[in-house]
């Protein structure tokens, strides 16, 4: 299954005085990579976890495929979700963690060796995660998310640690995810791990939307050169300080 797509809509989420996310409206689109970029405390991580339920919005709603999360049959066929500091038990193999999750699914430990595979974690799949380096840790979380061969990802700071050999690998495995139809959104605050790889790119600042669009697109808005990252490596960066400076620009035009 392929084309679903992800639709936030109003959403909002106060925690007490603190409001990490605001009227937040996006849609994340099947066949793409969609970086969902801001600085820390943006409310990246509030947000997807209202899309999975994980956190009950304030108010507003996020639907995958036209439906809330919670009431999809069998969510982690249809939705894969990498947190970091998900749980894994430090005492755990690799392979014993995913046959934990494979079961709770309900997917074959054939399913275990096949993303072990995919995940290169094959060689590593008998040694306790304790060991594990952060690379190794985040393709465990990305092999997690899998399980199910769920047509829409989220993935949170999915490149967090990661080295530079490790960011172009993940980079030419999101793309893959993508080509294949998948509905693929990641969240960062360090631009460069998500460019060249990024179709669509969310801005946040401060729980709101600065701007959501294709590269390109967003790039023309921002008066910036249209050129894909690969060209110009802190293009992405360079349009994020453009939109989020505008986006203040205008609120304070507004007030
Ligand atoms: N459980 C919580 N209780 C109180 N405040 C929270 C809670 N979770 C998040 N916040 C606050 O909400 C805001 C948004 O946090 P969030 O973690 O969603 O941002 P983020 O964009 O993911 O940032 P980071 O990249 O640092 O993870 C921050 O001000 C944070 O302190």
């Amino acid at each position: 299954m392929t084309g679903v797509a992800v639709e936030v809509a109003g959403l909002t989420k106060r925690y007490g005085e603190v409001t990490a996310v605001r009227d937040l409206s996006f849609v994340v689109r099947p066949g793409a990579v969609t970086a969902f970029l801001g600085p820390n405390g943006a409310g990246k991580s509030t947000t997807l976890r209202m899309i999975v339920g994980l956190v009950a919005p304030s108010s507003g709603t996020a639907r995958i495929g036209g439906r809330p999360y919670r009431s999809i049959p069998r969510p982690s066929s249809v939705v894969g979700a990498a947190f970091p500091g998900a749980a894994v038990h430090p005492r755990h193999t690799a392979r014993a963690h995913l046959r934990v999750y494979a079961a709770m699914g309900g997917y074959p430990d054939r399913r275990v060796d096949e993303l072990l595979d995919l995940l290169e974690l094959t060689g590593a799949a008998d040694r306790h995660v304790a060991g594990f380096s952060t690379g190794m840790r985040q393709r465990l979380g990305l092999a997690t998310a899998l399980l199910g061969d769920p047509p829409v990802l989220l993935l949170d700071e999915p490149g967090n640690g990661l080295d530079p050999a490790g960011i172009a690998w993940l980079r030419t495995f999101l793309r893959g995810l993508a080509d294949a139809g998948r509905t693929v959104l990641v969240s960062s605050h360090a631009l460069a791990e998500v460019q060249q790889s990024a179709d669509d790119v969310v801005l946040v600042s401060d729980g709101r939307l600065v701007a959501a669009g294709g590269y390109d697109e967003l790039a023309a808005t921002a008066g910036l050169p249209v050129q894909r990252p690969a060209a110009e490596p802190a293009g992405l960066e360079r349009l994020f300080l453009d939109l989020t400076a505008q986006r203040r620009g205008d609120d304070r035009c507004n007030s």
